[in-house]
């Protein structure tokens, strides 16, 4: 990873998450000098401190929301990675202020502690649900983005360079659909499946770490980085699952849950339009024109482009055994193979 990490400080914000926890084992295999994390969690942070046993981490209680807390956390720091946010869709709905001031109001106040203490670089972790968003976690990570774009256009000598990566679901991060398949699958009972034609794009943990390296080492202020990646239909999924720890597909049928949408986007036609593709990832540049309105009308963004949107439903779509064999390059599947076949093993 460039820039050099070696004796730099680094903050994670969210640093106990699935994403946190692999990006901190990185920095330090790559030589950072300090690797601090900042979330909410006190056991959290405990667990992972008691599993690190590394004296370059440290640890900084707080929250986003809290201006100060960001600020303490940031001093000193050479680069930061914003992972802290309300993720779930469904919490999200019913709650869509507490969205407001975590993935809002705490996303400015990182940008600005960034700023105040002269941080270099910032990376911002949004998602595909910030495309065209229908729910509360996708708008207020839509919003997210754009205060990273505005920071950017309207500041043209500052002092941290700040980039969004944009990515679709990982597979088997915390919360997620995949461990409560498996969870399902090792209770006996059937698969609750929401929508099985419903489609999501398929990442892997390190594919999302790759992804906030490359805007790390390549982001121009502003920029939008994007993940390509393969999909398939949850039902798909569900029967791979089954499939692979060798139970008959069973699936209870739910129906959607508050909030969702039958297919992701993981970049609108106007942002392909603008796009640069490095191959397995997309860099969408901010627009910088500026706010002056009588420029505007004489310099009018005239392009056309009639590009289709980058979706879960036309990029590549997994079969089955395409699925399986994705999934079995996943540690976490292998561990639970692994254990599965243990247990028959002693039955
Ligand atoms: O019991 C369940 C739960 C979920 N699903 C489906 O499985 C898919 C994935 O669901 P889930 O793993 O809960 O992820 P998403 O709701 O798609 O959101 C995740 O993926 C996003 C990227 O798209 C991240 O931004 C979010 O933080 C993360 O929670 C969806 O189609 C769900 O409808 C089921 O079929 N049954």
């Amino acid at each position: 990873m460039s820039p050099s990490l070696s004796d730099r400080r680094i903050l994670i914000t969210g640093g106990t998450g699935s994403f946190g926890q692999t990006m901190v084992a990185r920095l330090l295999d790559a030589g950072a000098g300090e690797v601090r994390v900042l979330s909410r969690d006190e056991a959290k942070q405990e667990a992972l401190r008691i599993r690190l046993r590394d004296d370059r981490v440290r640890f900084y209680l707080g929250d986003v929301r809290d201006l100060d807390s960001v600020s303490k956390a940031t001093r000193g720091t050479d680069y930061v990675f914003h992972a802290a946010a309300l993720k779930q869709v469904p919490s999200c709905e019913f709650f869509p202020l507490e969205a407001v001031r975590t993935n809002v109001l705490g996303s400015a106040n990182v940008v600005d502690a960034c700023e105040r203490n002269g941080v270099s670089a910032l990376v911002y972790l949004s998602t595909d649900k910030a495309v065209y968003p229908i729910n509360a976690m996708g708008m207020t990570k839509a919003l997210m983005e754009k205060v990273a774009q505005a920071h950017a256009r309207n500041n043209p000598g500052a002092r941290t360079r700040v980039c969004s990566v944009r990515y679709g679901n990982v597979m088997c991060s915390r919360g997620s659909v995949i461990p409560l398949f498996i969870e399902q699958i090792r209770n006996g009972m059937p698969l609750t499946v929401t929508e099985p034609t419903m489609t999501r794009f398929l990442m892997s943990l390190a594919d999302s770490v790759e992804l906030v390296e490359h805007a790390f080492s390549h982001g121009q202020p502003g920029d939008i980085f994007i993940r390509k990646a393969p999909a398939c239909t949850i039902g798909d999924l569900a029967t791979a699952l089954c499939n692979l720890f060798e139970v008959p597909a069973k699936f209870d049928v739910l129906g959607l849950r508050h909030g969702e949408k039958l297919s992701e986007t993981l970049a609108s036609q106007e942002e392909l339009a603008r796009a640069e593709d490095f191959g397995d990832f997309l860099r969408v540049p901010v627009d910088s024109r500026d706010l002056n309105y009588s420029l505007y009308f004489e310099e009018g963004d005239t392009s056309r482009d009639r590009r289709l949107d980058y979706t879960s439903d036309n990029t590549t779509r997994l079969t089955v055994p395409e699925v399986m064999s994705l999934l079995l390059t996943l540690p976490e599947i292998r561990q639970h193979l692994d254990h599965e076949s243990l247990s028959v093993g002693r039955s």
